[in-house]
């Protein structure tokens, strides 16, 4: 493919992406891959030109464009060669007009910024939500030992603040490597390998993950558990839920038990396990501000309407969760966001409606203090953007 033509393509793939997250249709990922698939002309390196365009363009536009091509003008602004490419040919973009409308560039909408301002983000904390994260991945111990899979893989160094982690260079292929195949590692950030430690799951304890999704803390509790004890895996989404069980196989997990919640009768789902658990986890669903560098078009989804039903299902969770933790058990509370209003405030609404709760602080290996709980940032702490608290039920 010509310059113009990938430019094209790009143009054509982020008019898909914007009308997606305007009407809450497929992630820019699987459109780009379905793109593709009924491409085959397009060879490897058009691939990748055509991936990277589309996603300098999204990291560089903080609020959705109206068209692909105002989008990719801004991308033209800050590099002016790309101009060469709108050049009229049969599959390029026609010329640039004089007064076409260009997107603005920034970090996220306005309402958003002063959010995370609030939040206690300045602007160097805001911009590195946009950089380009590593590939993490989490040694499984229930298979074997970080030194012996690390000379399995040559770029692999470890981390001294998470114990099983590993870190690869971002574009590392790990699924095709046999290790993986067989259950030795989980590709999961560091950020996310350490909130789960911290919520401090031990061999024959009751726990359950409220918002399983497709294991990847149940798998980590797991391992922590040394496969022993029970794990009641929950969820919404029976996509992702039904994802659980194939990975659980191949990680020797036999601890965890998966249930589907009709949402709002969870209770039913439920019965028999007010105030038993000795853990009760809650991943909850978040804006995932703390994950745009993986996810930057999500940016373009949050509204203050889509925010709210956010944490009023936040809200929700933890007050469902509370009446599952035995005397003694633990309550544990994570959000890959750094919104106050997903993090510190549920925290406090959380106390002020259960004042007889102790709350502790996790006891992470990095991590600074937000409210009652502690928090993760990709600028100081190198990992997804991750607030963590833990409640103690008297
Ligand atoms: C942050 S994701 C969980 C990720 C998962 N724990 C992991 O580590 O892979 C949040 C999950 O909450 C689920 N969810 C949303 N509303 C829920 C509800 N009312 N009850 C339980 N799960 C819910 C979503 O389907 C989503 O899978």
């Amino acid at each position: 493919m010509t310059p113009a033509a990938r430019i094209q393509s790009a143009i054509e793939l982020l008019d898909a992406i914007i009308v997606a997250a305007r009407d809450g249709g497929a992630a820019a990922d699987t459109i780009i891959a379905r793109w593709f698939a009924g491409r085959r002309y397009a060879g490897s390196k058009d691939r990748r030109a055509i991936r990277e365009l589309v996603y300098d363009v999204i990291r560089l536009c903080g609020e959705r464009p109206e068209t692909g091509r105002a989008a990719m003008l801004a991308l033209v602004r800050e590099r002016p060669e790309l101009a060469e490419g709108f050049d009229g040919s049969g599959y390029g973009p026609a010329q640039i007009g004089e007064d076409e409308p260009v997107a603005s560039a920034g970090v996220a909408p306005k309402w958003l910024i002063e959010s995370l301002a609030a939040s206690g983000l300045d602007d160097a904390q805001q911009a590195a939500l946009l950089e380009r994260a590593p590939l993490d991945i989490r040694v499984n111990r229930l298979k074997g030992e970080r030194e012996h899979l690390i000379h399995e893989l040559p770029d692999a160094r470890p981390l001294e603040f998470a114990p099983d982690a590993l870190r690869l260079p971002p574009d590392t292929r790990v699924d095709q490597a046999p290790h993986y195949r067989d259950g030795w590692f989980e590709v999961q950030d560091a950020g996310s390998q350490i909130v789960s430690l911290a919520a401090g799951a031990a061999p024959g304890m009751q726990v359950i993950d409220l918002c399983a999704g497709g294991g990847g803390k149940t798998l980590a509790l797991a391992a922590a558990m040394g496969n022993h004890g029970n794990i009641l895996a929950c969820d919404v989404d029976r996509g992702r839920l039904s994802r659980l069980t194939p990975r659980a196989e191949r990680a020797g997990v036999s601890i965890a038990e998966t249930r589907l919640f009709d949402p709002g009768r969870e209770h039913e789902a439920l019965d028999g396990w007010a105030d038993r658990a000795d853990l009760v986890l809650i991943d909850a669903p978040c804006s995932g501000t703390g994950t745009w560098r993986r996810n930057p078009e999500a940016r373009w989804r949050l509204t203050p309407q889509r925010l709210e039903k956010l944490t009023q299902t936040q809200a929700h969770l933890l007050s469902l969760g509370a009446g599952l933790v035995r005397p003694g058990g633990a309550l544990v509370y994570i959000v890959c966001s750094l919104l106050d209003a997903e993090g510190a405030d549920q925290i406090a609404a959380f106390h002020a409606a259960h004042p007889e709760w102790r709350i502790e602080r996790p006891g992470l290996p990095i991590g600074d203090p937000r409210g009652e709980g502690v928090r993760l940032t990709p600028l100081s702490h190198s990992t997804d953007g991750f607030f963590v608290a833990m409640m103690r039920r008297p």
